[in-house]
């Protein structure tokens, strides 16, 4: 699992590696350089005409190493350069003398950068990296915004999109990229929300640095990519039965609110499980055997809600519960909360409306069982833990909300965070824009209740939950784009096992 370290961190991990490796800073920086150009050429043209802006710490020399590779490779480059009146780094130093007689390098004045016009398609930003410790000024704040106001060109940022600071929100102007590649591990604050606009799509790299360097500055927050999921899953036997798939229980709906725990329930069997049973209002029974005969209905006639009566059933048959789609707030139904979590004590996942009546009677807090699964977006965090000033915020009163009620806290969203009591915090890699639409939560809250069910630990179940809604997600908006609905979603979790070489 990468780990996810602080810049300053960054800079440590390079020394110790570079001294035990008995290898040059130099070196290192020609890794990073090559593997930026491996993905490059997998992607562009050589007729692209790509322009390099470099400023004067390491970063700009990984760009002006880059510069050299992709023109050694035939690529029409041309360099600029940036904050040359600062001292460079030894690496920027050398990596300028090494640049080829022949390939085009333009010092930029503050006149260049007003009046720059050159017709290029692609734009490189190598001009700040971790490095940074102030807002843009001078030069560099203007070439940034000049670059961002250019159009109809792809906007690449090495390492991190300059001015953004690495584990901090941005304050001040920062490059706007459509991609930006990060070395080694990302960097904490291109996952945040309000970063987004700024990152564009985000690729990780490998240099060659490996864990054991980096997790000598572990600060217990991990990217989950592919490798790390497919181990996760456990084996299932030809001699498997139903029981062994689990039994769930799904808990909600309402009346004029049905469609959120039939998708639940359709992605609990989706997922695996031997046997989900929805527990509905009695409004929903024909809409729950009509639309899904695959899941068993239990429900009380002539209901509108789950209410105090829906106690009398015994949750204990089932190995994990869902609560909390389409479930409404009602008093009552706070009343059936309540109850429930005295009873049951197996393993829970708690959503939406069962996260909002928590909200609103917070002693109800104390009745859940350890580790519990709370799956809220950032909103239902919010009206749990209270107003967070941004996400970095957010993601600290995540890790105190976990550890104080001892729950797992799923906050969704993109790079959805799964954060446990121990401080851990593990942010998802799968996913997309096109995710955010009625429903893809519900499909997940059924997601982790059928792992849970299957007798994946609270752990496994969390993450491989999480990471299949990604790219379940990933897989059905493929060819759908913005008209992505969530059942498209629950139909691509088969193939997202594929993908996994999960049978
Ligand atoms: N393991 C890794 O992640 C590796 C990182 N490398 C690169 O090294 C970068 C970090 O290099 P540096 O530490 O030299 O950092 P930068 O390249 O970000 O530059 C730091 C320099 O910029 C100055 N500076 C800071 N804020 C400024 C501002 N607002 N305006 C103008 N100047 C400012 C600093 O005083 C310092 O002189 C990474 O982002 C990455 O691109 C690679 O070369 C090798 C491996
Ligand atoms: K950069």
């Amino acid at each position: 699992m990468l780990e996810i370290i602080s810049g300053i961190s960054v800079k440590k991990v390079d020394e110790g590696f570079v001294l035990d490796k008995g290898i040059s800073s130099h070196k290192l920086m020609e890794n990073a350089a090559l593997a930026f150009c491996n993905w490059f050429e997998r992607h562009y043209q050589r007729n692209d005409k790509v322009g390099i802006f470099c400023g004067h710490g390491n970063n700009g020399g990984d760009g002006l190493a880059i510069a050299r590779m992709l023109w050694r490779k035939g690529y029409d480059v041309i360099v600029f350069l940036v904050g040359e009146n600062n001292e460079p780094s030894p690496d920027c130093k050398l990596n300028r003398e090494l640049l080829p007689d022949k390939l085009p390098a333009l010092s930029m004045s503050h006149e260049d950068i007003a009046h720059m016009e050159y017709d290029l398609n692609i734009v490189v930003d190598a001009l700040l990296g971790v490095g940074i410790n102030r807002p843009l000024e001078g030069d560099y704040k203007n070439l940034v915004n000049k670059l961002n106001s250019l159009s109809g060109l792809t906007k690449i940022s090495i390492d991190i999109p300059t001015g953004l600071p690495s584990d901090d929100c941005l304050a001040g102007d920062a490059f706007i990229a459509d991609i930006t590649l990060s070395f080694q591990s990302p960097k904490f604050s291109l996952l945040f929300p309000e970063h987004a606009n700024y990152v564009g799509q985000l690729k990780v790299v490998d240099i060659g640095i490996n864990q054991f360097y980096l997790s000598q500055f572990s600060e217990g927050k991990f990217y989950v990519q592919k490798k790390d999921i497919a181990l996760r899953h456990k084996n299932f036997s030809r001699f498997s039965h139903k029981g062994d798939f689990g039994k769930v229980m799904l808990v909600g709906g309402s009346f004029g609110s049905m469609g959120a725990i039939r998708m639940s329930s359709e992605a609990a069997l989706r997922t695996g499980s031997g046997l989900a049973c929805c527990m509905v209002p009695g409004c929903g029974v024909d809409i729950m055997q009509v639309s899904l005969p695959e899941a068993q209905v239990w429900a009380k006639k002539d209901s509108d809600c789950i209410d105090a009566d829906y106690l009398g059933y015994n949750f204990d048959r089932f190995d994990a519960v869902g609560v909390g789609p389409g479930m409404g707030t009602h008093d009552t139904t706070a009343e059936f909360l309540r109850g429930f979590l005295t009873k049951y004590k197996g393993p829970i996942v708690v959503d939406a409306d069962g996260l909002n009546i928590l909200a609103k009677h917070p002693e109800q807090l104390s009745l859940l069982a350890d580790r519990s699964i709370l799956t809220p977006h950032l909103l239902e965090f919010e009206r749990l833990a209270g107003h967070c000033k941004n996400h970095k915020d957010r993601l600290q009163k995540a890790s105190d909300f976990s550890k104080k009620h001892k729950v797992i806290i799923v906050l969704k969203g993109a790079h959805t965070c799964i954060t446990f009591p121990d401080g851990r915090q593990f942010f998802n890699s799968t996913g997309n824009k096109h995710m955010a639409t009625g429903g893809s939560g519900d499909i997940l809250t059924g997601m982790i209740t059928s792992f849970l069910g299957q007798g994946y630990s609270f752990e496994n179940a969390a993450l491989c939950a999480v990471f299949h809604h990604g790219l379940s997600g990933e897989i059905a908006s493929a060819d759908k784009k913005r008209g992505t609905i969530a059942t498209d979603i629950i139909k691509s979790i088969p193939l997202s096992y594929l993908r996994l070489g999960i049978e």
